[in-house]
């Protein structure tokens, strides 16, 4: 056995070799310098500036730009008074503890701006006790205390804060920030309420297929003063104030108090971020998340059915979030307000990704959770507008969030090189799997979930275009990830068509892969995103019809799922091949191609596209059991025309030829 030892009874010497020997027997260390009188240093660099190591940590940190001074709001006439940076500062922490007051002790807590663990080192802590009136008898041990508040943190600050505090917090390979989102890992839809007041009542859509579930003022006051009190009574808050929608005529503030640096990073990615300007004049915000998701909602309480509760109050302008950490819920809690406000205005709120092409001609992709609004939106050829949600106004489309919100199952360089070059430092990477030492993303594992996801600034797609907004629409894109395999690869619509889609809303995903071949599940979801919308679906149908007419726009249902057969017999679509399609359609070369009818659903088809095998444009071609294929295809009418019923008493619209035209366009059998 080799040992590493000495060998030969402990003749032990240093090799010999031909160095130089010393006296002892060592090498003599020659110095560069011959002359006796010069001092050696063991480099040239100038000493250190810093007497002690306290100041030498001091000079590491310089102070962010400065902000400009702001005018005063009692500034009238051509007069301009400027307020103090520490006014300025204390103006912003009154208007946070306005939004972590009590309702019920009418007084804010003690705020201060600064991490807790840095307050011994931090000279520049300004403090603010919000009081309006404080009765001595109301005083609480919880108002003796003071709340540190986070505000519009880095994303270099919050991933520090991140993985120190925040358990399942690790860098991974590429930079991306990846977390864990805790017990659930997607929305809860069925959780979600929405204060009924004389308002509301009439104004949004209760009811069956509704995804407004009612709760009352005062429930929502009692789950409001749980998340208000869970916030306060912790040591550190983070607060975001950011924007939402690129039009500048409707943008929206919004303020995000949570108690995670995953919270605070998810939304400084996904809203719009304002520049060091836009933050000193930010003001009240519009509306205000208190996101306590770590804490439950109380079971006692009215309208509470499980522990998880968000809760919507449009009239206070708030959502509270009890019960789930998962961040998508503050994103789409944000577009359901959008999807109340915006309406009124005239706008219509969309779920849909959109892209520009070098032309200036944009597209929108329509399509529910999975059928590829992010992937088919990033583009190498063209500029992305936006991947998710989108406002369409007389002026044109703007997106109305500032980042992304990819699917990372499966996800490769190749077939989606934008998306992941994106995940980067910056990027919120959750519920993801990784080798413990190089911190690899395993993207084909769904250990943790399926649903894994990132987070990033839409400027880390290359081809991002900002300000995201562009021109109206020439094309709007249904997509549908089809797992029983029977609708095309593409088909033209005509407008009653694409109206029908768009409140049919359809698609099928396969529920589970564990227990062998699951049968696919038909979802139906009214505009794309049943469980955002607040008005009646054939509200937004109208605004779309009346948008496509004016601006000469065209309809296409894509099936981004199965050929050749169902799930467990066929194969999804190559996204190649949907890449291809969608070309064609940019491109305008599918606007003048030759087109049959299906049977059923009497959907026009193309009979050749450039870069896609003819054979897959027709579906009956892939299946090897034609009866199958038909079994199915009848299956799948059957299934549109019983979730069409619920719609056969509206009217859509102002004339009533369109309303019967979108009836008679369905499937017909
Ligand atoms: N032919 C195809 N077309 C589009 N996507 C495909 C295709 N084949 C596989 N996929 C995969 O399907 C997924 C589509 O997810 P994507 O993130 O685009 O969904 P989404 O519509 O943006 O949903 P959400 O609203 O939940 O964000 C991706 O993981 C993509 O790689
Ligand atoms: O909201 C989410 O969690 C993901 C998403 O984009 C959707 O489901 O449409
Ligand atoms: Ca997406
Ligand atoms: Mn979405």
């Amino acid at each position: 056995m080799a040992s590493n030892g000495p060998q030969n009874g402990g003749d032990f010497s240093f090799a010999t070799s031909n160095v130089a020997k010393g006296r002892n027997g060592l090498p003599k260390i020659q110095t560069a310098k011959e002359k006796e009188d010069e001092i050696c240093h063991d480099d040239s660099a100038p000493p250190v500036k810093a007497q002690t190591l306290d100041e030498l940590h001091s000079l590491q940190k310089k102070k962010s730009a400065p902000t400009t001074p702001i005018k005063s709001p009692q500034a009238v006439g051509g007069f301009s008074s400027l307020i103090s940076e520490e006014e300025r500062q204390k103006q912003q922490l009154q208007s946070i503890s306005a939004s972590l007051a009590s309702l019920t002790r009418e007084t804010g807590p003690k705020v201060v701006k600064g991490d807790p663990a840095r307050s011994g080192e931090t000279p520049r802590l300004s403090s603010v006790t919000h009081h309006h009136y404080t009765p001595s008898f109301a005083v609480s041990d919880s108002s003796l205390k003071f709340t540190h508040i986070l505000y519009n943190l880095s994303p270099a600050e919050l991933y520090e804060q991140a993985i120190k505090y925040e358990k399942g917090s690790f860098i991974t390979s590429t930079g991306a920030l990846a977390t864990l989102s805790g017990a659930k890992t997607g929305r809860s839809p069925r959780d979600k309420r929405v204060v009924k007041d004389e308002t509301t009542e009439d104004e949004l859509w209760w009811g069956k297929g509704s995804p407004n579930i009612e709760m009352d003022e005062h429930t929502f006051l009692v789950n409001r003063e749980r998340a208000v009190d869970y916030l306060c009574s912790l040591e550190k808050v983070f607060v975001n104030d950011q924007f939402l929608n690129w039009d500048p005529n409707h943008r929206i503030k919004v303020r995000i108090v949570s108690a995670r640096a995953y919270h605070s990073l998810f939304m400084h990615n996904m809203c719009i971020r304002p520049t060091p300007e836009e933050l000193e004049n930010f003001g009240t915000p519009d509306f205000t998340i208190y996101n306590a998701g770590q804490f439950p909602c109380n079971r006692y309480t009215h309208y509470m059915t499980s522990s998880t509760s968000i809760d919507l109050n449009l009239a206070r302008r708030e959502m509270v979030i009890l019960g789930t950490q998962y961040a998508g819920e503050m994103k789409k809690g944000l577009f359901s307000v959008m999807h109340y406000l915006m309406p009124k205005r005239g706008i219509l709120s969309l779920h849909s990704g959109c892209n520009m092409g070098k032309e200036g001609d944009v597209a929108l992709f329509f399509g529910l959770s999975g059928t590829g609004k992010t992937t088919l939106s990033t583009d190498h050829n063209r500029y992305l507008i936006g991947d998710d949600e989108h406002c369409w106004s007389d002026n044109g489309v703007s997106n109305i969030e500032g980042g992304c919100y990819a699917k990372c199952i499966d996800l490769s360089g190749e077939k989606e090189p934008d998306i992941w070059n994106a995940i980067k430092f910056g990027t919120v990477l959750e519920n993801v799997v990784f080798d413990e030492h190089y911190r690899e993303v395993d993207y084909s594992d769904k250990s943790v979930t399926e649903n894994t996801r990132a987070a990033y600034p839409i400027e880390y797609i290359p081809n991002a275009k900002i300000p995201c907004v562009g021109p109206h629409p020439k094309n709007v894109i249904l997509l549908a990830c089809d797992a029983f395999g029977v609708l095309p690869p593409v088909s033209k619509l005509s407008m009653a068509q694409t109206m029908y889609h768009f409140i049919s809303g359809y698609t099928a995903l396969v529920a589970g892969t564990e227990d062998g071949i699951k049968e696919p599940t038909a979802t139906f979801s009214a505009c794309f995103g049943a469980a955002f919308i607040m008005l009646h679906p054939t509200k937004y149908a109208a605004m779309l019809a009346e948008k496509m007419k004016k601006h000469g726009a065209t309809g296409w249902l894509v099936n981004t799922g199965w050929s050749g057969g169902s799930y467990g017999s066929g194969n999804r679509i190559k996204l190649p091949y949907t890449r291809k399609i969608i070309d064609a359609i940019h491109s305008g070369e599918l606007l003048n191609a030759n087109y049959s009818k299906t049977e059923v659903f009497g959907l026009e088809i193309p009979t050749e596209i450039n870069g896609v095998p003819s054979e897959i444009l027709d579906p009956v071609n892939t299946w090897s059991d034609k009866k199958a294929y038909k079994d199915t295809l009848l299956k799948l009418g059957g299934l549109f025309k019983k979730n069409f019923e619920v719609f056969q008493n509206y009217k859509i619209g102002t004339e009533s030829k369109l309303t019967e035209e979108i009836l008679a366009a369905g499937p017909n059998f």
